[in-house]
C-alpha cells in the first residue's frame, strides 16, 4: 500500500480505494525533511524535521459532493509527497466522507457537519458510518492539536456552497465567546480570495466551531464557489487560494497584512432560522443566491401557517435550504456587521 501511494502520489484515489479503512496506519520520511504518517483512510500528517511554528488543518469532503477543495487539497498533498514543496509547518489534512465522495453525494445517512463536538453520539448515537467518522475525525484532530501546546492552531475546513453566491468565495467564523476575531485571519483569508466573513454568536455542531471551542484554534467553514462534479470545476478560480495555502504550509512565517475593513465584507449571523414543521417553505426564489437581501417585513418562509418575517431592516440570507430534517438548520440570516471586535 505504501508502494502504491508513493508510486503515484495521488492521496485522494488511495482514499477512493480504502474508502472505510486502511490496513494499519504506516508512516515514512520524505528524504531527511519531512516525516509523513498515514493514520486512516483519507488522514495524512506532515511532520518537518525542524522547528515549526503552526499546527494546520486542511479538512475537505466534510460533504462528499464538494469537489473543489478536494482536488486542491490532494494537489497539495501530491506536491508534498514528490517533494515539489516542502513543509515547514505541521499540517493535518482529512479527507472527510470517503464513501459520500464515490457516492457523489452530500452524506450518505447523515450530513456530518452537524455531527461534531459530540452530537455523534447524541439522539440515536454511534450508528451508521458517518457517526463513527465524525468521532473519529474529533479524534485525529484532538492527537494533532494536543501534540503542540505553543503552536498557532489553525483550521480550514474546506466546502463548495449548493447554490450561487453573490459574494463567491466566504468563511463562517465560528462563535468563540470570550476571544477576540482575529485581524490576521481575516486578512489572511483575504489573500486567498476569501473576502466575506459570517461571524457567528451562538454554538454549532460543525466542525469548524469544535477546533476553535475545543483546540482555541483559529478555525473557520471556508465556503470556496459553487459545488460542482469532479471534473467540471474551473481550478483557475481557486490558483489564489492555493498558492496562499501553499505558501501557509511551506514558508517559516507571513508577512503580515494589516487589517483593512474596506478590503472586506463583514455580516454578522443575527439568527438560524430551523425547520419545526415538514411543510417549511421559502417565499423567494428557488434560484435566488447567497447573499440575497430582503427588506424589513418581507416574508422569507412560511411552515405551519405561521409567515417568518425579516426582522432587521434588512436581513441578507444564506444556505437557504428547505430539505432539510426537522430540528435543523433552513437558513442563516445576515445584518451588517460594523462593531465585531476585531484584534
Ligand atoms: O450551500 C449550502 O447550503 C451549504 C454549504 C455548506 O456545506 N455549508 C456549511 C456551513 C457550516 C457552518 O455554518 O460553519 C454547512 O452547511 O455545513
Ligand atoms: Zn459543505
Amino acid at each position: 500500500m505504501l508502494s502504491n501511494l508513493l508510486k503515484d502520489q495521488d492521496f485522494l484515489a488511495y482514499t477512493l480505494a480504502n474508502p472505510d479503512k486502511i490496513d494499519g496506519c504506516f508512516d515514512f520520511m520524505l528524504g531527511t525533511h519531512t516525516h509523513v504518517d498515514v493514520l486512516d483512510t483519507g488522514v495524512i500528517v506532515f511532520t518537518p524535521s525542524q522547528n515549526s511554528t503552526k499546527d494546520i488543518v486542511l479538512s475537505s469532503a466534510i460533504h462528499g459532493n464538494e469537489t473543489a477543495p478536494i482536488e486542491m487539497c490532494n494537489q497539495l498533498i501530491h506536491d508534498l509527497l514528490s517533494e515539489k514543496i516542502i513543509a515547514k509547518q505541521r499540517c493535518l489534512f482529512l479527507i472527510g466522507n470517503p464513501a459520500a465522495i464515490i457516492n457523489q453525494t452530500r452524506f450518505i445517512d447523515e450530513n456530518m457537519n452537524r455531527l461534531f463536538s459530540g452530537a455523534h453520539s447524541k439522539g440515536e448515537g454511534l450508528t451508521h458510518p458517518e457517526r463513527h467518522r465524525a468521532k473519529a475525525l474529533e479524534q485525529h484532530v484532538a492527537d494533532f492539536f494536543n501534540a503542540n501546546s505553543d503552536h498557532q492552531r489553525i483550521h480550514y475546513d474546506l466546502h463548495t456552497a449548493i447554490r450561487a453566491s453573490k459574494h463567491e468565495k466566504f468563511a463562517i467564523y465560528p462563535y468563540r465567546p470570550g476571544r477576540a476575531f482575529s485581524a490576521e485571519q481575516i486578512m489572511f483569508l483575504a489573500t486567498c480570495g476569501v473576502d466575506t466573513m459570517l461571524f457567528h454568536h451562538e454554538p454549532t455542531t460543525t466542525f469548524s466551531y469544535y477546533s476553535s471551542q475545543q483546540f482555541q484554534a483559529d478555525a473557520f467553514t471556508v465556503e470556496l464557489g459553487k459545488v460542482m462534479p469532479f471534473g467540471q470545476n474551473d481550478m483557475s478560480r481557486f490558483t489564489q487560494t492555493h498558492t496562499m495555502l501553499e505558501k501557509l504550509i511551506t514558508e517559516t512565517a507571513l508577512a503580515p497584512v494589516e487589517f483593512d475593513s474596506s478590503k472586506v465584507n463583514l455580516y454578522k449571523v443575527s439568527r438560524s432560522i430551523n425547520k419545526h414543521v415538514e411543510d417549511f417553505a421559502f417565499s423567494f426564489a428557488g434560484d435566488a443566491e447567497n447573499f440575497s437581501a430582503f427588506s424589513q417585513g418581507e416574508v422569507l418562509a412560511t411552515e405551519g401557517g405561521v409567515e417568518i418575517k425579516v426582522e432587521h431592516p434588512q436581513e441578507a440570507i444564506v444556505f437557504p435550504n428547505a430539505n432539510v430534517p426537522i430540528g435543523q438548520r433552513t437558513v442563516l440570516c445576515l445584518v451588517p456587521a460594523p462593531n465585531e471586535s476585531i484584534v
